[in-house]
């Protein structure tokens, strides 16, 4: 599959098979939107009526005190928690429309998600299969220095080890939207800069890159737009 965003034509287009599809021409305006969106989980009320609207390309910090809601929101926006009230579009495609959403989007959460029980080679194999990509995990491996542990599984990889082979995936995957959860929690500094690379190299591809982060000056190299969760509402900064 070859993906890529047509700035002239302000479409995404996607090849697959021999097929090309276009999605719809208003994405190219906001690859995310959000309008009146509230989500209560449990006796909780976290999102407040949260409007957003995030240009096709653009990288977006997203910032908050602990517990503010930024997972909730990016699990919101990767369409695995639904909005209480409100609606929300990705790419053009409905958030209620899970599967066309998830086929366009990828959260890396902040614990990974990766699946302990497969080594670092077979979680990328995975998940290129999941999107029905082709890609060269070892090169992806070597990249963020795992080539050592290719064959390890993931619940022997230390929490740092997990966040370079999460990196890799994401790098590798390069959905149109990727949306990222505390990506430079327990990484060193090489880790911090392969973090910097390797999603600013997505940017140069047209990726949208939402980063919730600690670390504003960091994110900010990638994502110069920088939004707060405050009180369950999007405040520019
Ligand atoms: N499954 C859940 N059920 C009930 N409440 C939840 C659930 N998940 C999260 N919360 C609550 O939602 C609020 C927002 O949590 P969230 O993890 O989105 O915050 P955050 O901004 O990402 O925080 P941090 O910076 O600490 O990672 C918290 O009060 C949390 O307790």
């Amino acid at each position: 599959m070859v993906e890529g965003l047509n700035v002239e034509r302000g479409t995404w287009s996607v090849e697959k098979d021999s097929s090309t599809f276009h999605v719809p021409q208003a994405t190219i305006q906001h690859a995310l939107q959000l309008r009146g969106v509230w989500l209560r989980l449990g006796r909780e009320v976290i999102l407040r009526g949260v409007d957003l609207d995030v240009p096709a390309g653009q990288g977006v910090t997203l910032l908050g005190e602990n517990g503010a809601g930024k997972t909730t929101l990016l699990r919101l926006l990767a369409s695995v928690l639904r909005p209480t009230r409100g609606e929300g579009r990705v790419l053009g495609y409905d958030l209620r429309d899970s599967r066309s959403v998830r086929d366009h989007i990828h959260l890396m959460p902040v614990d990974a998600g990766l699946y302990p029980d497969l080594s670092c080679a077979e979680n990328l194999d995975f998940a290129l299969k999941m999107h029905a990509q082709q890609g060269d995990t070892a090169a992806a491996l070597r990249r963020v220095g795992l080539e050592q542990a290719a064959s390890r599984r993931v619940r022997f990889l230390s929490a740092g080890m997990r966040k370079r082979l999460a990196l890799s995936r994401a790098h590798l995957l390069a959905r149109p939207v990727t949306l990222v959860d505390e990506p430079f929690a327990n990484l060193d500094d090489a880790g911090r800069e392969l973090v910097l690379e390797l999603f600013g190299e997505l940017q140069e591809r047209g990726v949208t890159l939402v980063i919730a982060a600690h670390e504003p000056e960091l994110a900010r190299r990638l994502a110069p737009r920088a939004l707060r969760l405050v009180a369950g509402k999007l405040v520019e900064e």
